[in-house]
């Protein structure tokens, strides 16, 4: 059994990893941490996990996480860097759900983040854990940058288009919209019930962390030089995302072989679910599943293709993301615990 830490354990993703992880057949959940609720059984704060999670959070300074693993932080940013090297060198796997490794730039990443890296040692080793464009890294990897949730589908949307080579690399459009638990289990005016519900707003329009991220992953590849315009919006549901994705085509491609290259980018992908020309992607039908699906348009026959692309941020957008890299990582068929179908309505 393979035994798993987790710092975080009350947010969250936290707790989606202790869903997926409560049932997962190869795992020995050992430890999970919080600041704030040390002592307390998992299962009194989560009823859900009652019978499921025995354990009880432990503050972070009381546990011994070298006895694990794995450790997966689902902590804000920043926290990861902190524990990562000690953990590393005793061997330890590290599978970070925050941005502290995904931006290989030191310099990039502490203009975005506005945090001074206190590990950048260990930047060139961290794996970008976005499992269908990476794998064979993430099987040899010791360290995981687990995608952030937008960067997720931007890349899986934009990726055969780039690839192949037939849409301008300078012109990419995101127009994406996120549940409220993006945001995190936190008080914070913005996401408040009477602030987010029955509203729509986009934010951080004049640039958001999470375009540095996906300008540098989308620039492996292609050759041209890589400028996305990312816009997010919070809408009033609590899971889920949306990105409409646009891009102009150079080339003369019929639908057909549009349609084409994301069928073929993407077989034999357990997760991703490309649907037929022209479909409507709803969020529901990934709700509390690993699944993202897409579908690929072109109005008017014309020279702009748009890629819907829909995810639940706290699965394949985060946590279930995470679970496929340690299924990976640890030589375990990639879908091990991931196989629950969406919850629909
Ligand atoms: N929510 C989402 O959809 C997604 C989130 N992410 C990323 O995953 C990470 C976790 O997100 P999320 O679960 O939403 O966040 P939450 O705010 O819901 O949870 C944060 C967790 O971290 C713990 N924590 C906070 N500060 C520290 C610290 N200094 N040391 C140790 N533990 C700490 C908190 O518990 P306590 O205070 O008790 O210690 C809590 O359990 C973030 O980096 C986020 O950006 C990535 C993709 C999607
Ligand atoms: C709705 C909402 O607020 N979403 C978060 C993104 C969540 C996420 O993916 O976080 P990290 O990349 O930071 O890990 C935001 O825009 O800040």
């Amino acid at each position: 059994m393979i035994k798993v830490g987790i710092v975080g354990g009350t947010g969250y993703t936290g707790v989606e990893l202790l869903r997926l992880l409560a049932v997962h057949p190869e795992v020995q959940l050992t430890a999970i941490t919080s600041r704030k609720e040390d002592g307390l059984p998992v299962a009194d704060m989560y009823p859900s996990l009652r019978g499921r999670v025995n354990l009880a959070f432990s503050a972070p300074d009381k546990v011994d996480l070298t006895q694990c693993d794995v450790v997966f932080f689902a902590t804000p940013h920043g926290v990861a860097m902190a524990q990562a090297p000690e953990l590393l060198a005793k061997g330890v796997k590290v599978i970070d759900l925050a941005a502290d490794f995904r931006i290989k730039d030191r310099a990039v990443f502490e203009k975005t983040y506005k945090i001074d890296h206190t590990a950048p040692e260990l930047l060139e080793q961290a794996v970008y854990g976005l499992v269908e464009l990476n794998r064979e890294e993430i099987k040899g990897a010791n360290l995981i940058a687990n995608p952030g949730c937008y960067p997720n589908t931007m890349q899986i949307g934009f990726a055969p288009l780039l690839k192949a080579g037939v849409i301008d690399a300078g012109n990419l459009i995101a127009d994406c919209k996120s549940g409220v638990s993006g945001a995190g289990r936190k008080a914070e005016i913005g996401i408040l019930f009477s602030e987010s519900s029955d509203n729509f707003k986009a934010y951080g329009v004049a640039g958001h962390r999470h375009t540095p991220e996906t300008t540098a992953q989308l620039q492996r590849l292609t050759s041209d030089k890589v400028a996305l315009v990312f816009t997010p919006h919070l809408v009033p549901m609590i899971r889920g995302m949306h990105s409409t994705l646009y891009g102009k085509l150079t080339k003369d491609i019929s639908n057909d072989e549009l349609q084409k290259l994301f069928e073929d980018a993407y077989a034999g992908e357990q997760f991703i679910d490309v649907m037929p020309f022209g479909s409507h992607p709803e969020t529901r039908t990934t709700k509390g599943s690993n699944m993202l699906r897409l579908a690929v348009h072109r109005p008017d026959n014309g020279n702009t293709v748009i890629v819907l692309v829909v995810q639940d941020n706290l699965v394949k957008g985060a946590s279930g993301q995470a679970v496929q890299c340690m299924n990976l990582m640890f030589g375990l068929e990639e879908s091990l615990g991931l196989n629950t179908i969406a919850l629909l309505p």
